[in-house]
């Protein structure tokens, strides 16, 4: 494996992009999609279930582990990667985000956030410098930097606010994490739905020269169409030699309409939460396995599919699980909602090959 951290572009169709990610811990196929494994776990997931379905890398969260177990406890313990048995690469995201939509009674200054605990109420501060000193001792591979996240819709002057903490922020993270050749630190462009406040954040963060760049501020509650506007704004200010990772995104139509405007890398929670609410994506579409009409159904989810728990259980016995409230049934449904995903990015990764090799091919002949 490589030493250092590495992007490289293997082919294009359009803005589309396929490329590798190579770190110390592993590869990272890209465009990618990230499990969330937000407490060390892919919730009902075996570790070796999320790297069978084709999954190189999975995201952790530093608010809920720096409350519980403890970030120092999971340093004592070895780093989360051999805490949670996931020997490849982990992504974290650095709390700020989690901080505004979980927490209680929190105060954001410039010196960073303080708030108190969803789990037990106790009081917790967070800095830039505090954000990278936590993700470090999980011993994450790519480190987000803390952000703000404006939720939408919100008035130009709060997003401008936000978007430039977020810069100075973004400097701050960049300083205390220093130079970790096997490691990365991504920084996170906002602006909410402003295509100048947009330009500036991602040119601000491009002069930083970062070893990759996330899109925020997005998936929080506008309509598709303005979340995809403002890729077309945001990619190609960044560089095109960098990993571009759109946050919390998103539904099979979301990640194929973003990795056709330059999108490298997703996670998001819908796989595995629609999993344990009795929904299975499958090539025909969303399935509600809580539908009394499955009471009887003896077909599988997908018969094609190489994913056990999608070709060999029957639709009846899902809907029973499902309805039994049995453990086995969330369990079923998110492996296989897991697979439907990481198919879906290696299809578009197949893709945009053939797409380009197509164009090479026509360029040969010409
Ligand atoms: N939609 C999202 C999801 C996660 C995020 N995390 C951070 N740090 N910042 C954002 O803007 C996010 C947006």
């Amino acid at each position: 494996m490589a030493e250092n951290f590495s992007f490289k572009l293997t082919a294009t169709d359009g803005r589309a992009r396929r490329g590798l990610v190579s770190m110390p811990r592993g590869e990272i196929r890209t465009p990618a999609f990230m499990p969330v494994g937000t407490g060390g776990t892919v919730k009902a997931m075996y570790m070796d279930q999320v790297r069978g379905v084709g999954a190189d890398i999975i995201l952790g969260n530093t608010y809920h582990l720096m409350l519980r177990p403890g970030a120092e406890r999971v340093a004592r313990l070895g780093g989360l990667h051999d805490f949670a048995r996931w020997p490849y690469p982990i992504l974290t995201d650095s709390g700020g985000f989690q901080v505004m939509s979980l927490s209680k009674l929190r105060k954001l200054t410039e010196q960073g956030v303080t708030f108190r605990s969803h789990i037990d109420g106790a009081p917790y501060e967070m800095s830039p410098e505090r954000s990278i000193e936590i993700q470090g001792l999980l011993d994450s591979d790519i480190q987000m930097q803390l952000d703000e996240c404006t939720a939408l819709p919100a008035k130009p002057n709060e997003i401008e606010r936000a978007m430039e903490l977020s810069l100075r922020w973004a400097e701050r993270c960049k300083t205390a994490f220093g130079d970790q050749p096997g490691k990365a630190m991504f920084g996170i462009v906002q602006g909410g739905d402003s295509a100048a406040l947009r330009v500036r954040s991602a040119q601000a963060l491009k002069a930083m020269d970062l070893k990759g760049y996330a899109v925020g501020g997005l998936a929080v509650g506008e309509p598709q169409s303005v979340m995809l506007e403002m890729l077309d704004i945001t990619c190609p200010e960044l560089p095109a030699d960098k990993p571009r990772y759109l946050m919390g995104v998103g539904t099979p139509d979301d990640i194929l309409k973003s990795v056709a405007r330059g999108i490298d890398m997703f996670d998001c929670v819908m796989p595995t939460r629609a999993g344990r609410h009795g929904l299975a994506y499958t090539r025909r579409g969303k399935v509600n396995l809580r539908n009394a009409r499955h009471a009887d159904d003896p077909r599988p989810l997908d018969e094609e599919s190489d994913c056990p728990a999608a070709r060999d259980y029957s639709r009846a016995y899902l809907h029973h699980l499902v309805r039994s409230q049995e453990g086995l049934g969330a369990m079923l449904l998110t492996w296989n909602n897991l697979s439907y995903y990481q198919k879906l990015m290696q299809d578009i990764r197949a893709a945009i090959e053939a797409q380009a090799f197509e164009a090479r091919a026509a360029e040969i002949t010409e």
